[in-house]
């Protein structure tokens, strides 16, 4: 699977031209026929700015799939569509919409884990639906964004259920890039999946983006990674016979004893 991972210095409460950014980018890309799959960073409509969410969300995501549909369509990718600031009646979720290539919405995920360092608990509401994996031309595959990097057990329950590849999309701030470095290559060598990333670039206020966005293979090696603080994409191909390869001649699978873990405390 081929993918294209757009590393968006996005512009702050403009979502309209974000989205002409997003169909500018597509539109430039060069060999956008050999590319399968498209990979957007979280919040790319509105930025953080949280304080004027009420007027910027999408209302239910239906501006969001639908542009997503049309761009899917029109260049036969699967979209994993970053996230958005969506609007569910009164609430504001920071909500991922995964398209396929038919521009069929495959997906949706709100993020789970609120960010109290960026007083994202006071805007947003974090999702209430357990996590699940979605299917993208037969693979199991799962997304989180941002924060949620933190939290091993949301990653391995997506890899219980079958995922091989896990999407992370996220606005990850230059300050704790070898966190965001480190923790992928951890998730990637003990689930041994591929871990795909789209981070933004560029500031919001005092926060600056560190980009980097990486593609890391299940042995933990990175196989791709966008620059430091810079728009970019990225272009990698990715092998699912890897992570069949890796799970055979290191079985943590067959060898976990989950009934010995206390995992509910
Ligand atoms: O966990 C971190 O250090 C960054 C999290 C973050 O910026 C986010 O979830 O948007």
């Amino acid at each position: 699977m081929k993918h294209a991972i757009y590393q968006m210095d996005v512009i702050v409460g403009k979502p309209e031209q974000n989205r002409e950014k997003v169909a500018n980018w597509m539109e430039g890309l060069a060999n956008v026929d050999e590319i399968d799959t498209i990979v957007l960073p979280e919040m790319w409509n509105a930025g953080y700015a949280l304080d004027q969410l009420e007027a910027l969300a999408d209302d239910h995501g239906k501006q969001t799939i639908e542009f997503l549909s049309e761009l899917a369509k029109k260049y036969d990718v699967n979209i994993i569509g970053g996230s958005v600031a969506n609007r569910v009646n009164h609430e504001i979720y920071n909500s991922s919409f995964i398209v396929n290539q038919f521009g069929e919405l495959v997906y949706k995920y709100d993020k789970i884990h609120l960010v109290p360092m960026l007083d994202e608990p006071r805007y947003l509401t974090g999702g209430k639906q357990k996590d699940k994996v979605f299917e993208l031309n037969g693979t199991k595959m799962g997304v989180i964004i941002c924060y949620d990097l933190r939290f091993p057990e949301i990653i391995r329950s997506l890899i219980l259920q079958g995922a091989e590849v896990i999407y992370i999309v996220a606005q990850w701030p230059s300050s704790r890039k070898d966190h965001w470095k480190i923790l992928q290559q951890a998730r990637a060598i003990e689930n041994q999946c591929y871990i795909i990333s789209a981070n933004s670039c560029g500031r919001c206020y005092n926060t600056q983006f560190a980009g980097e966005s990486l593609i890391v293979e299940p042995s933990g090696e990175i196989v791709a990674k966008g620059v430091t603080e810079k728009e970019a994409t990225i272009f990698a191909e990715i092998d699912l016979d890897i992570v069949k390869n890796t799970r055979n001649q290191i079985p943590i699978f067959t060898s976990r004893v989950p009934h010995l873990y206390n995992s509910e405390s």
